[in-house]
């Protein structure tokens, strides 16, 4: 059994889907403060700072799993949640066509044992086709996910490309955490 210590259900539908036992229970933390435009630096500084709440609030009686999730865009600048509707649509825009990194590192921490995994998996999509892109901007599925990007949803069609774990773009890199919340 594990503490998920995320409020993402895409987290923990990922856990679910590998049959591994977890309770849930998201912490806050203010990403707002990391000074950084490496998202590379982005995710580690927040996965680790909750990590630091997780630990406070909980303790390591059970073993806590924290992650943090953002796209690195064509030039390399971070692209998080979409803050409404016009923010998604922005964000969509410059990765049609284009080429991105989903970079999500996880910490595993229980009282024997710290593991830390950061990963990237590297896409190329196609442009968005336009009535598509509207359709999902309305149906409001982008909200939640890091650079409103759902590579197992909307973006499937149009990836031309991929190099990583799909489980790592939907912010959790469940193969390679697996074996260390086995043991
Ligand atoms: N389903 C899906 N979710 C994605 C995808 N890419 C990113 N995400 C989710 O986008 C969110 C990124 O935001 P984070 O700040 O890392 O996490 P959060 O959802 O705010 O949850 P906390 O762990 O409580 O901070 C995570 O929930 C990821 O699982 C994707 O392609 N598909």
């Amino acid at each position: 059994m594990i503490r998920l210590c995320s409020a993402s259900e895409s987290r923990a539908k990922l856990l679910r889907e590998f049959d591994i036992d977890f309770i849930q229970s998201p912490v806050d933390f203010d990403e707002e403060q990391i000074q950084t435009n490496d998202a590379r630096k982005f995710v580690y500084h927040a996965s680790k700072g909750k990590l630091e709440a997780a630990e406070a609030a909980f303790g390591l009686e059970i073993p806590l799993l924290v992650a943090d999730t953002v796209i690195a865009g064509p030039r390399g600048q971070i692209l998080r949640k979409a803050k409404d509707r016009d923010d998604a649509e922005r964000i969509l825009r410059t990765i049609s066509g284009e080429e991105i990194a989903i970079v999500s590192c996880a910490h595993l921490k229980s009282a024997r044992r710290y593991f830390l995994d950061l990963s990237a998996t590297h896409y190329r999509f196609a442009p968005f086709d336009e009535t598509e892109l509207q359709r999902y901007l309305e149906s409001g599925e982008w909200q939640g996910k890091a650079g409103a990007c759902m590579v197992e949803g909307f973006c499937k069609p149009y990836i031309e490309k991929v190099q990583g774990l799909e489980s790592t773009a939907m912010g959790l890199q469940v193969e390679i955490l697996r074996p260390w919340i086995e043991v």
